[in-house]
């Protein structure tokens, strides 16, 4: 198994390669060359499989046996082991039909736990093997961040810099990410919006000088490790509810299309499922997109599910590519045009072959509050903001027949504020994050600037060569 680069113009790399690697030196995102197949005999053999076990089963296909069997079931264990429940990644009824995929049982209280812990045991244990060093950088709407920097605390083969948009993420958040006290972690205030901080990612990224000089590495889902990890539980809650033999569709809050494409990819590795429903909040370029065929990038809006509040939706690409018969020269014009005009058009036959997959529907913030209200009397069921938008346009796509599991992204304390307004209750954080809101912070302000950016990272990673 080797990856390719979305458009064309990198070289191929293996596993470890391409996990060190996160963005393509040709600016595009990593997919596999071709998807490992489970035939339904393979998938109902997996049924009854504890989340380790299944996970392992499920990605050793992606590994091209570059990690010895035992080592990766190792990494594989110790990153559910931080896992606060037994399931790893509960399924809940709340309705007759309907479910949530609970993802948020994880060190900071958000599914980005799920691939992020693993992620961290990869690269350090790459690293190791290697002699080598690495600089992260990540950028985060609130929850990649905490996620990041709880996986790589303390790791001493990496550095690791979080750019978050400066006040616009919750304060939970925040200090999930300026509260630890490792050596190795370095949270960055940017001075923009989430969208300003994932193209400063790129953009050093890009600067090819910079990355070579400090060896740069990235955690976000363009890192192709992020999206394998977290295709897990889609076959995971499937097979509780009887597949291979019976579908299932997913209804996903969305932002950077990361969640939602390893759907896809679980659905293209042989799991039945039905539909793949996108949700978004008011920052509804994918919805509009699905509906017109017209990519088209406008402000983004602060909502109460702050972690959706996006507007370039990089993995969106990985899409393009399949859609477009993994036709790399069509992905390099598509995302020419986002650069220059800040928008694309689809093709009328890749955006008939999306449309066979995928669905899209927004949810407002009024929508989002009155849904956790009313999933509150109804279920007796406490939702975050991002897990409530999902619900709502769930709503407008269950058939009844088929069951539908909502991916649950978030636990409801992270969101407080919201969450209170919205239901009356204050969510409690877990015992275990005790002292977060009162522990002292470090983080860094900087304006949305490549070059200080760049500056403040070298000064201070121990990769540089
Ligand atoms: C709580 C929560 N829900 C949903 C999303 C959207 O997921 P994705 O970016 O993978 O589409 C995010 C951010 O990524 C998030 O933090
Ligand atoms: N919503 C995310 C944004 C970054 O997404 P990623 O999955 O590409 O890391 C966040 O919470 O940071």
């Amino acid at each position: 198994m080797d990856y390719v680069s979305t458009r064309g113009d990198a070289p191929a790399l293996g596993f470890s390669d391409a996990v060190l690697a996160g963005l393509a030196r040709d600016g595009g995102l990593y997919v596999p060359r071709e998807w490992p197949q489970f035939s339904a005999a393979e998938i109902r053999a997996m049924r009854g499989l504890a989340y380790p076990d299944l996970a392992i089963r499920v990605l050793t296909p992606f590994l091209g046996g570059e990690i010895a069997a035992p080592v990766f079931e190792r990494l594989v264990r110790e990153a559910y082991a931080t896992f606060r429940h037994e399931a790893v990644c509960p399924l809940v009824q709340t309705g007759k039909n309907t479910f949530i995929l609970e993802l948020f049982h994880g060190p900071t209280l958000a599914f980005k736990d799920v691939a992020m812990q693993l992620l961290a045991r990869l690269m350090d244990h790459t690293l190791a093997e290697r002699g080598q060093r690495a600089t992260i950088v990540g950028a985060t709407s609130g929850d990649t961040g905490g996620a990041a920097i709880d996986a790589f605390a303390g790791r001493d083969r990496t550095d690791i810099f979080i750019l978050f948009p400066h006040g616009k993420v919750s304060p939970v958040q925040q200090r999930q990410m300026t509260t630890s006290s490792a050596a190795n972690v370095h949270a960055l205030s940017v001075e923009g919006n989430f969208d300003d901080c994932q193209g400063l990612v790129k953009d050093m990224f890009n600067d090819h000088a910079f990355r070579d000089k400090v060896s740069l590495s990235g955690v976000n889902s363009i890192n192709w490790a992020r999206i394998m990890a977290q295709i897990v539980y889609y076959f995971s809650s499937a097979l509780s509810l009887g597949a291979p033999d019976r579908p299932v569709s997913f209804t996903v809050p969305t932002g950077n299309f990361g969640d939602i494409f390893a759907g896809y990819a679980a659905k293209r590795m042989g799991l039945p499922i039905e539909r793949l429903i996108i949700a978004t909040n008011d920052n509804d370029i994918l919805a509009r997109t699905l509906s017109s065929g017209e990519y088209r990038t406008k402000g983004v809006f602060a909502t109460t599910s702050p972690s959706m509040d996006i507007q370039v939706s990089s993995n969106f690409e990985r899409l393009l590519f399949e859609a477009a018969g993994r036709n790399a020269e069509t992905v390099r014009r598509y995302m020419n045009g986002l650069k220059q005009s800040g928008a694309f058009t689809i093709e009328a036959g890749e955006l008939k072959r999306i449309r066979a997959e995928f669905d899209a529907g927004r949810a407002t913030v009024d929508e989002v509050a009155l849904t956790i209200r009313a999933t509150l009397e109804a279920s007796n069921y406490l939702l975050d903001p991002h897990t409530a938008a999902a619900v709502h346009v769930a709503a407008a796509h269950a058939s009844g027949a088929v069951p539908m599991v909502v991916l649950g992204t978030a636990h409801p304390a992270k969101f407080p504020a919201a969450v209170e307004t919205a239901s009356g209750i204050d969510p409690v954080l877990p015992a275990w994050l005790d002292g977060l809101m009162t522990a002292d912070e470090k983080y860094t302000i900087l304006p949305s600037d490549l070059k200080m950016v760049e500056d403040y990272v070298s000064r201070r990673t121990r990769a540089a060569r």
